[in-house]
């Protein structure tokens, strides 16, 4: 094969993606990894092979307070210069609440230079007031704030609940509410014991809230984030996806893989 046949060649096998995919920078098919503690290297790594394909990169829970300054500088700046959004876990939001430090915390993730700030009760109990009053502030502040509804306990909210609660933090300025899902998309908010929806409350949820594109899906597993793409399409919004599987959901997108190859015919 001569050089100019093999660069067609590969041209047309670049040509491939099937689904209609949104390309960055996109309001919609938003993918947000959570991260655990990769290291720098590996960080790179992934950006260079998957960076097109992450919105957000969250640090989980509380990490970003365990890395060594000069190492959390980087990481931020790194991910930030593949177009990506970074920020703490819900969970160190929560801590912050807890602890009276709320201004400080999203003072000291400015000055780190985290870009979008998750408002969370999936833990604690948290007054619409105050709340309110932190999506105002991040918001204020520049970030682009994602709230999230659910719990991580045994407490289950009532699908009303979660409505009513997704109204009001888009009416207060968030930017997409991320629905609980954990890391194990088990037992928690929509997800039954074995990790499939409680078809109900989806069918409930999706009556109440009128466009599912204010969501993200935390959806930690293949059947999940394959019944939310042949659903809604390749432009779902979804979270809480391991850092080594972005490649393997972005193909599910576009029909790459068998089990969602139907939505390209
Ligand atoms: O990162 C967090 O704080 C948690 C992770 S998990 O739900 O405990 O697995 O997620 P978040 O959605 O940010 O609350």
């Amino acid at each position: 094969m001569s050089e100019q046949e093999g660069t067609r060649t590969w041209q047309a096998f670049l040509s491939f993606p099937l689904g209609k995919r949104l390309e960055k920078p996109r309001q919609q098919g938003l993918t947000m990894i959570i991260d655990k503690g990769l290291g720098l290297v590996e960080t790179k790594d992934i950006l260079h092979v998957c960076g097109q394909y992450i919105d957000f990169f969250k640090l989980g829970f509380g990490t970003p307070a365990l890395y060594a300054p000069e190492v959390l500088e980087e990481k931020v700046h790194l991910v930030k210069s593949f177009g990506i959004d970074i920020y703490p876990g819900g969970t160190f939001f929560e801590v912050a609440i807890l602890q009276g430090k709320i201004e400080e915390y999203l003072y000291l993730a400015k000055t780190i230079g985290f870009t979008a700030i998750e408002v969370s009760d999936g833990t604690i109990t948290l007054p619409h007031e105050i709340r309110e009053k932190a999506i105002a502030r991040a918001a204020d502040l520049g970030f682009k704030v994602l709230t999230e509804v659910g719990k991580k306990n045994e407490e289950h909210h009532s699908v009303q609940h979660l409505v009513e609660q997704i109204r009001r933090d888009l009416q207060h300025g968030a930017y997409r509410v991320i629905l609980e899902g954990r890391e194990s998309g088990i037992n928690v908010g929509l997800y039954d014991g074995q990790g499939r929806f409680i078809q109900e409350e989806l069918e409930e949820l999706l009556c109440g809230i009128g466009d599912p594109r204010v969501l993200i899906w935390e959806a930690p597993r293949k059947n999940q984030q394959e019944e939310l793409i042949l659903r809604f399409g390749p432009n779902v919004n979804l979270g809480n996806i391991p850092p080594n599987e972005v490649l393997a959901l972005e193909a599910l997108r576009v029909g790459l893989r068998a089990d969602t190859l139907k939505i390209t015919l």
